[in-house]
């Protein structure tokens, strides 16, 4: 018999090790971290400079693959897939935002928002894209080019592609580092309202304590390790922890 467990598990790895080079400039980036992002939850990577955030995000998100251990979308185990699959399952089950925006210029708003699924040729669920819509604030800029928004515009569309097919999660990696703090506050309310409306799930890499705020969670990395987790998060705790570090390391 099988007992149903009430937390789903977005995405996870286990006893991850990542190692880029060898020999005497081998550099041990993951060092057997165990991390799971729950479902319809926010969660915040942080830590220190070098700790492996973006290491751990890119793994995770099927970017990059580990040296050992696992990673899961769901019940998928990322190692068992080949290119082919690991192609599908980033387009299909995955969503992404970087620091740069990373949008065709020659496309409006609403062409970006629905590219990727205009290029696997799927037809979307026009419902759920009408009404992403209006969460990223954009109706009436949906005819506009890139070029004619501002930096905060632009990072809610690239939010809204991200969201467009669906994805079980979404990873973002410093997605208001290119942003004022007023247009930054705006694109991570955004992330909180996908999540809470739509039953997302959104892991970001952060180094700013107030953006990790924004989170349900934030976990913390240190020399490629899983340190802490904290619930509920607000600027003064994660920055008090994250000094804490700084004073174990100085
Ligand atoms: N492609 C690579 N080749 C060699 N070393 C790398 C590579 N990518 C990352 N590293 C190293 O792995 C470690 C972890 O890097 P990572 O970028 O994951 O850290 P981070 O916590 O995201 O850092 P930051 O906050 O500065 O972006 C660092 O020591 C970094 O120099």
């Amino acid at each position: 018999m099988t007992t149903a467990t009430t937390t789903r598990t977005a995405a996870r790895v286990v006893d991850a090790v990542k190692v880029y080079g060898v020999g005497d400039t081998a550099v041990r980036a993951l060092d057997g971290v165990s991390v799971d992002f729950p479902a319809g939850r926010f969660t915040a990577i942080m830590g220190p400079s070098g700790s492996g955030k973006s290491t751990l995000m890119h793994c995770a998100a099927g970017l990059d693959t580990l040296t050992s251990g696992a990673a899961y979308i769901g019940d998928t185990e990322l190692g068992s897939l080949d290119d082919r699959r690991l192609t599908l399952l980033r387009r299909d089950r995955v969503g992404f935002v970087f620091q740069a925006f990373n949008l065709v210029p020659t496309l409006t708003v609403a062409e970006n928002i629905t590219l990727p699924l205009d290029l696997s040729g799927a037809r979307g669920d026009r419902e759920w894209i009408d009404a992403l819509v209006d969460v990223v604030g954009l109706r009436d800029r949906l005819h506009h080019r890139p070029s004619e928004l501002s930096g905060g515009q632009q990072q809610r569309v690239a939010v809204a592609r991200a969201f467009a097919g669906r994805p079980e999660v979404v990873f973002a990696d410093e997605p208001t580092g290119n942003l004022d703090s007023r247009s930054g506050g705006e694109v991570l309310g955004l992330l909180r309202r996908a999540v809470q409306q739509t039953d997302r799930t959104v892991v970001m890499v952060t180094h700013d304590p107030v953006a990790a705020a924004h989170a349900d969670e934030v976990v913390f990395l240190a020399d490629g390790r899983l340190v802490d987790r904290m619930d509920s998060p607000t600027a003064e705790k994660v920055l008090d922890r994250l000094k804490a570090f700084e004073d174990v390391r100085s």
